[in-house]
């Protein structure tokens, strides 16, 4: 989870999208041409030395030179390029933020003072975007002289040097010189592409090294007999740098005990479930039938306990795949679960679901996933939150009766079933401020759970 916390979806969709796309197609593309500008450059370089043998050496002298150019051309023309692109910024974000307080700016007479500084930020982009400028003409500079030096030491040496060269040889040379600059240009233009294609690379490669979650653990047969819960000392955060959301929480909840867990918004209900599922790492130790959670793979965990969460998640498929995704459970079985929750909507299991179905509908579809897994722990994270009456009444239904062998926590904010529950837990900025039997809770005078009963 920690990795989706860190990294935006949008972020993940790009590495999976464009990187993908550069990785497949672009980057090969470009390889090609990178070679084939290569295989060029090495064409007229071996045609020149047919010719006249001692070329080679200007040759091979004026491209080295041209390499060092190169580098630093593409370390400079980058740089002063993404300074460009960053002092437009504030330029065009400067005239968007004048126009919209024209009135206020005028109002206040600070027109001076704004074309002030509009002008600093003008002076800035175009010093940016003048250096840029001036380094490509310093690069293409430097191309024209190594023609010329290339020209100059051909000419001399078919002058000077040899007397036995016909004109057309001359020829052949001095045009292959012209043509040899082009594919040059080109080459270095397609390292440095190249190059920053590679980047996608680095960066995909980046997700194959991301921090796994441990799954070593002992995998134990028949476990959980009774499904008894302690938290032990739990404190959680987020980041290194926040403030424990959940600070030394310890209570234990019975087997097969209703739990309601209340609280406003923030409080910290929806962390306190996920170190149960062991979402993140925390401190202090959760003990379920008497097992630390954290000696047991988390997969296996994970498969022992289910949640029927806040937003409903359906996939894209079959009514079967979206109750059973792993086809572990019989038709009977799944049929009875829909039965269960009311849904007259499926003809037959096989029938793709529509994701344009009602919140309510694909909540009631998580719960069948749900009664389906038959797990002797339950969660609920605020499912009641946008389900009309009826079918708030029916998830209690199921709850009681149901999962009345399960142990069912529930995250609620609506409290209207409240006192079907056997516990409630009132959570307020990481700890437990009020816990007790529903009634006697609703009984107290000025007790957090009984003013919020009120207040709804
Ligand atoms: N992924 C996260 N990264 C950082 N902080 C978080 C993250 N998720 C929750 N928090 C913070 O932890 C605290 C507890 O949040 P949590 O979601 O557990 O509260 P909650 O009681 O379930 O709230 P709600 O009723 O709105 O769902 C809040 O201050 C919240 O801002």
């Amino acid at each position: 989870m920690e990795f989706f916390d860190k990294n935006r979806i949008g972020i993940i969709l790009n590495r999976f999208s464009e990187d993908i796309l550069y990785i497949d197609e672009i980057l090969p593309l470009t390889f090609f041409l990178l070679m084939g500008n290569f295989a060029g450059i090495v064409g007229v370089v071996i045609l020149i030395a047919t010719v006249n043998a001692s070329l080679l050496i200007p040759c091979i002298l004026v491209n080295v030179f041209m390499v060092f150019v190169q580098m630093f051309y593409v370390k400079i023309g980058n740089a002063l390029k993404r300074l460009e692109f960053l002092t437009r910024s504030p330029l065009i974000g400067y005239i968007t933020a004048t126009l919209d307080g024209l009135t206020t700016i005028r109002t206040s007479r600070i027109q001076d003072t704004l074309r002030k500084e509009f002008d600093q930020h003008q002076d800035l982009h175009t010093s940016c975007s003048y250096m840029y400028t001036c380094c490509e003409h310093a690069y293409h500079m430097m191309q024209a002289a190594e023609e010329i030096i290339l020209l100059t030491f051909a000419i001399i040496l078919f002058l000077a040097l040899d007397d036995k060269m016909t004109a057309g040889k001359v020829g052949l040379v001095l045009s292959q010189i012209f043509r040899l600059t082009m594919p040059e240009h080109f080459f270095y233009v397609m390292i440095t592409r190249f190059q920053n294609q590679m980047i996608t690379v680095e960066r995909i490669l980046e997700y194959t090294k991301q921090k796994q979650e441990s799954k070593d653990g002992l995998v134990m047969e028949h476990w959980p007999k009774e499904c008894d819960i302690r938290w032990k000392d739990v404190s959680f955060s987020y980041k290194s740098d926040q403030d424990h959301v959940l600070k030394h929480l310890n209570f234990a909840i019975k087997n097969k005990q209703k739990v309601a867990i209340v609280g406003r918004t923030g409080s910290g209900k929806t962390s306190l479930i996920s170190t149960l599922v062991r979402l993140y790492d925390f401190e202090g130790s959760i003990f379920i039938n008497n097992v630390d959670i954290k000696t047991l793979p988390v997969d296996f965990l994970r498969s022992k306990i289910s949640v029927v969460p806040q937003e409903p998640t359906i996939f894209s498929g079959t009514l079967r795949e979206n109750i059973d995704p792993r086809r572990q459970h019989s038709d009977d079985d799944i049929w009875k679960a829909i039965s269960n929750v009311n849904l007259s909507l499926f003809k037959t299991l096989d029938e793709k679901i529509d994701l344009n179905l009602s919140i309510c509908q694909k909540q009631l579809i998580c719960v069948c996933r749900a009664l389906v897994q038959r797990n002797k722990i339950v969660i609920f994270d605020e499912t009641n939150a946008s389900v009309d009456s009826d079918t708030e009444a029916l998830l209690q239904k199921i709850i009681t009766e149901n999962f009345a062998e399960s142990t069912v926590i529930a995250i609620m904010h609506k409290l209207r079933y409240i006192l079907e529950f056997d516990l409630v837990l009132v959570v307020d900025k990481g700890v437990i401020i009020e816990s007790g039997d529903p009634s006697s809770l609703l009984k107290k005078k000025n007790g957090v759970l009984s003013n919020l009963f009120r207040k709804q």
